[in-house]
């Protein structure tokens, strides 16, 4: 299994494919190929400087005669841990705060009016471990913690959407965890929250030790710039997860996730790509980057074996979280992933109207039979309930 050293699938598609072969390839993999974003060299300069990678690209819609274009420009940040996760906590959220301000503040360059970091930003992703102290002390509070605050003087300050997901205390409702996106506004306003609906239980990926199942539906938040909705992590395996966020009227999906390459590298480039098919909206795919060590041995509690993860015995890694952000259009299109190696900031900039136009063409929600599956499903979770199996 490739680590940092296998950079990128397109950067190995590019080394060793011929021209013809390559635009083939890339028209199957990525759709019409995207417009690369003239960026401010500036910005290029402080990405080099603070050493991330920047990419941008452009994705077109026809012009229309009623409607003007809509455009917004997003930003995806994908990033490794600053510090060892052993580090004493304060130092690890203000590192972290010091690294996101610094590729905020790129993203700011580049017009960025929407952005959104890793799930679970604000630490290591501790959840493998099962152990309560110290990870449970980044739990902050969604509505008025240390890091809501620090986003909400970057939203102000950059006149930007920030997507903050955290691990979030609940202290008003008896100290709860939950794994959480908080939304904030432009203007610097807490707009709300939503939370991790699906919570995985897949070898060391094992979270349901610290939060429970999301409580908050499928909110969509209405912007200045677009309405977005936050399907994290795990979420992206349930296609009915991502179709409640469309229904309520979600243009642009985002994924913060964190993952790695023995689990899923394989359902990353499809998952995202295919829900912005299946719902007529963009999705903004987010993972982390790098292997994170922990300082105590823990197992995924099934034995000496599991397959997924490969990890025989007793360990203090995860395996390898291997970044590969994009942006998916309704039209099939997508961008390149970022590196599998370096923190990056992704930028987008996104035509909505390509939403309803591709809706129009395709009809997937004039056609999706939504109330046959809803008096199908309803019976189907009943407890006396029998497949409709015809036999012989
Ligand atoms: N963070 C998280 O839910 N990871 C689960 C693994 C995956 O969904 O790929």
């Amino acid at each position: 299994m490739a680590g940092a050293e296998w950079k990128s699938l397109e950067e190995c598609l590019e080394k060793h494919l011929p021209l013809p072969d390559l635009q083939e390839v890339k028209r199957v993999l990525y759709g019409k190929e995207l417009r690369k974003l003239d960026l401010p060299r500036e910005a290029f300069e402080a990405a080099s400087r603070e050493d991330f990678e920047l990419q941008g690209y452009a994705f077109e819609a026809a012009e229309e005669q009623l409607r003007r274009p809509r455009i917004v420009h997003v930003g995806l940040v994908q990033n490794r841990i600053p510090l060892p996760a052993n580090a004493p906590v304060a130092e690890q959220v203000s590192a972290l705060h010091r690294r996101i301000k610094a590729i905020v503040e790129v993203a700011a360059m580049c017009g960025v009016n929407i952005i959104c970091f890793q799930e679970a930003w604000t630490m290591p992703f501790a959840f493998c471990t099962r152990e309560k102290l110290p990870w449970t002390e980044f739990a902050e509070s969604a509505e008025d913690g240390p890091t809501t605050r620090f986003c909400q003087k970057l939203a102000k300050n950059h006149d930007m959407v920030v997507v903050s997901p955290i691990l979030e205390r609940d202290s008003e409702h008896g100290d709860v965890l939950w794994n959480t996106a908080v939304v904030i506004s432009n203007s610097g306003a807490v707009l709300g929250k939503t939370r991790k609906n699906h919570i995985p239980r897949v070898g060391d990926f094992n979270e349901s030790t610290y939060y429970m199942e999301g409580n908050l539906g499928h909110p969509v938040f209405q912007t200045q710039f677009g309405r977005i909705a936050v399907n994290i992590c795990y979420g992206r395996h349930h296609p009915l997860n991502w179709l409640m966020y469309s229904i309520n009227g979600a243009e642009i999906i985002f994924n913060p996730s964190a993952t790695i390459g023995a689990l899923s590298e394989s359902l990353w480039p499809i998952e995202a790509r295919n829900a912005a098919i299946a719902n007529h909206c963009f999705t903004c795919a987010i993972n982390r980057v790098g292997t994170e060590h922990f300082p105590n041995e823990f197992t995924s509690g099934d034995g000496k074996k599991d397959v997924f993860l490969c990890s025989f015995k007793a360990h203090q890694d995860f395996g390898y979280f291997y970044g590969s952000s994009y942006v998916a259009a309704p039209d099939s299109s997508r961008t390149p992933g970022l590196s599998r190696s370096r923190d990056g900031l992704l930028v987008a900039k996104l035509d909505l109207n390509l939403c309803q136009q591709v809706n129009d063409v395709w009809n997937f929600k004039m056609t999706g039979r939504y109330e046959m599956y809803a008096r199908e499903l309803a019976e189907a979770v009943k407890s006396n309930y029998s497949p409709t199996i015809v036999k012989e």
